[in-house]
């Protein structure tokens, strides 16, 4: 990374602005094929699925035994994200049953009684601020939950999954999560766990789950949106991630999640996700090319249009904010919480500076012709549905259905929602893959 910030020569500042332009090329280009289809979203079906599904559950949502938690999560974010909510025996039940799962030493276990796990707990939390209200939200002992955080802490910076378990980036990532969603984040809990993702970029420009391993998008959704929560982005090569992430949208229309491998739905989210967080982060992306900062930022009649596929990139009059405090890598305190400042807060206030980084109308089409069933999504046509696929797949739909807005906050045009408008899904918070207003509502909870 350093010959990215250090002195360029003339030929490397040139060669850098070229690669650039190459990636926001590509990006406009790829596939060509995608068109509107007016394909509904099933909606009704998709819900009655998920409601019957938790119904059928009963009250200790025995199934998978070990993942309860997750079905939880898949379950009702996808029900939420569809506009809907469950009713309040069920939401009783939904919390009672996550209460169960808390250990009495902190964070929660695949089901009652079971070992507490990174894992189960990022599910577990991420449920209860779905629900919502004050007996969702006040069931969760924080205090505990900070200290199994910290009993997680390995030497390396990195986290563990569970007591004597696997380090990794998703275990990085669902504990800087849960502490940041929770507010309990601190500089014992981020030291060092910058080093550990960094050293997990590869040379193809993605993230893997341990040093030394294959790039995939589920661990660099994870290393990248962890280091966005602890304030380390600018760590990262940028370019390299979005040179590596633009390639992994196929002629099928959807992601992969890794080189040579078949596209899936569930990556719609896991790389989807990946292009939306680096929406956020133009200013960093162009300071680390050496680009002037209105560099590939969208213009204010980007943001009226409702096509803007295949236009020109120009510079932008918008004048984004990218907050920055100081960071310090390699073993140093990150600041960042001592000045009071909430990355995940920060981040979805931005505006969307950048236009997106891959073909969300070409998703679209994969996601409502090939991976729809009647009810329920699947990973690609001649696999079954299932909780998991149908939750990443909703919530990559609606990151390319928002992903054209000036920011969070504003709703998208027609044309950026493929089929008909109703067809729009509540927006998420890319960071933490909750529905926004889910969020907000924790935020002032635990603020
Ligand atoms: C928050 C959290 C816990 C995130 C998990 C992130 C995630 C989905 C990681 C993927 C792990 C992985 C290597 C799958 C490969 O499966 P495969 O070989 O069956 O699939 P592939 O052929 O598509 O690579
Ligand atoms: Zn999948």
């Amino acid at each position: 990374m350093e010959n990215l910030r250090g002195t360029k020569s003339q030929e490397e500042q040139w060669m850098l602005q070229n690669q650039c332009f190459r990636i926001y090329d590509i990006v406009s280009r790829l596939p060509p094929q995608a068109q509107s289809v007016n394909v509904e979203v099933r909606r009704e079906n998709h819900i009655e699925y998920l409601t019957k599904s938790l119904k059928q559950l009963g009250p200790n949502f025995s199934v998978l035994d070990a993942n309860r938690p997750w079905l939880c999560y898949w379950i009702i974010h996808s029900i939420t994200l569809l506009g809907d909510c469950v009713d309040d025996k069920l939401e009783n039940d939904f919390i009672d049953f996550l209460c169960r799962c808390q250990g009495q030493d902190g964070g929660y276990g695949g089901g009652p009684g079971q070992m507490p796990h990174l894992a189960t707990t990022y599910a577990a939390i991420n449920s209860l601020i779905t629900v919502g209200g004050h007996k969702s939200l006040s069931s969760i002992n924080r205090e505990k939950m900070y200290e199994f955080l910290l009993r997680m802490k390995d030497a390396s910076g990195g986290f563990r999954m569970h007591d004597g378990g696997e380090v990794d980036v998703r275990a990085c990532y669902t504990a800087i999560s849960v502490a940041s969603v929770l507010n309990i984040l601190d500089d014992r809990l981020i030291q060092n766990v910058g080093d550990y993702i960094v050293s997990c970029q590869t040379f193809e420009g993605g993230i893997s789950g341990e040093p030394g391993s294959e790039a995939h998008g589920g661990y660099t959704f994870c290393g990248l949106a962890a280091m966005v929560l602890i304030n380390e982005v600018d760590r990262l090569n940028l370019p390299g991630l979005i040179n590596w992430v633009v390639f992994r949208q196929g002629i099928e229309c959807g992601f992969q999640g890794r080189t040579n491998k078949l596209v899936d739905g569930c990556y719609s989210f896991w790389q989807g996700g990946v292009a939306a967080i680096i929406q956020r982060l133009h200013l960093t992306v162009n300071k680390q090319l050496g680009l002037p900062d209105t560099f590939g930022c969208k213009t204010e009649s980007d943001n009226d249009s409702s096509d803007s596929e295949g236009e020109e990139l120009s510079e932008g009059s918008s004048s984004p904010v990218e907050i920055h405090h100081p960071t310090k890598g390699g073993g140093k305190l990150n600041t960042t919480v001592a000045m009071g400042v909430n990355c995940g807060y920060d981040f979805i206030k931005r505006p969307i500076g950048m236009k997106p980084i891959f073909n969300s109308k070409a998703l679209q089409q994969y996601i409502l012709l090939c991976s729809q069933e009647e009810a329920g999504f699947r990973d690609k046509p001649g696999k079954r549905k299932d909780h998991y696929h149908t939750c990443y797949v909703l919530s990559g739909l609606s990151i390319c259905q928002h992903c054209n807005a000036r920011d969070a906050d504003s709703p998208p045009l027609p044309g950026d929602v493929m089929g008909p408008y109703s067809n729009l899904l509540e927006s998420v918070h890319p960071l933490y893959n909750i529905v926004l207003d889910k969020y907000y509502e924790a935020y002032e909870f635990f603020a």
